[in-house]
């Protein structure tokens, strides 16, 4: 598996509930062909096939509570397996959560080369998913669950920031200036990479 993926790049999205990472990684997606892989999604893929597993996550999601950390990482590295023989480079969006969900990833899978932190205030994210939530059909947009992951999210997710900038490997981007100039900083981020 590490073999396989060895010269692929391996970019980290890191960011609170609504920061906006799924919207920069689309864009990223778009200029440079990277493959997207949030963790989110795939376990949300799991929920609607209906599967005895995915009903118990959907419990877990559904409380803004974290799956076990063995579960998402098997999911996303099996995507990455299917992905190998084509993909440039991952970006893995919405993992790690934790500091040992980055620890565990980096046994079975690889180091990653960046850490694209989008960061943007809480409030700033609480209006973003509400008003995502009158559309997006989440069971864990709505109120009393944002404010779950939230909390999750500077207790659990905040210090992976400061493990991986003892390594230099984090570049912090501002998520309270408009889509296209966050992408802006975002891409200057990449292109340093080679
Ligand atoms: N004004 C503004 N809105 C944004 C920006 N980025 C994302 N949004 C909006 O904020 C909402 C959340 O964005 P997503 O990209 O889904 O955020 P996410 O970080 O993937 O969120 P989760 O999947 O909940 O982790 C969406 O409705 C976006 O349209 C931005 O840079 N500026
Ligand atoms: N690595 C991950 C990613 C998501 N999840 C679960 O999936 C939910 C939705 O994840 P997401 O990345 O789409 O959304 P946000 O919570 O970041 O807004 C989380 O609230 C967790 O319950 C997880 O447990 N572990
Ligand atoms: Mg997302």
């Amino acid at each position: 598996m590490a073999d396989k993926i060895k010269d692929a790049k391996i970019i980290f999205v890191v960011g609170g509930p609504g920061s906006g990472k799924g919207t920069q990684c689309e864009k990223v997606v778009a200029k440079y062909g990277y493959t997207h892989l949030s963790s989110g999604d795939l376990l949300r893929a799991e929920v609607a096939s209906g599967s005895e597993r995915g009903k118990t996550l959907q419990a877990i999601m559904q409380k803004g509570e974290l799956v076990p950390l063995d579960t998402v990482l098997d999911m996303i590295k099996d995507a990455m397996i299917a992905k190998a023989d084509v993909s440039k480079g991952f970006l893995i969006d919405g993992y790690p959560r934790e500091v040992k969900q980055g620890e565990e990833f980096e046994k079975k899978i690889g180091a990653p080369c960046l850490l694209l932190y989008i960061d943007a205030k809480g409030e700033t994210m609480v209006k973003r998913l509400m008003k995502r939530g009158e559309t997006s059909g989440r069971a864990d947009d709505n109120e009393e669950t944002i404010k779950k992951r939230l909390d999750l999210y500077y207790k659990a997710t905040e210090p992976v920031i400061a493990f991986y900038s003892s390594r230099g490997i984090v570049r912090k981007i501002d998520s309270e200036l408009p889509v296209d100039e966050v992408f802006g900083h975002v891409a200057k981020a990449i292109d340093d990479l080679k």
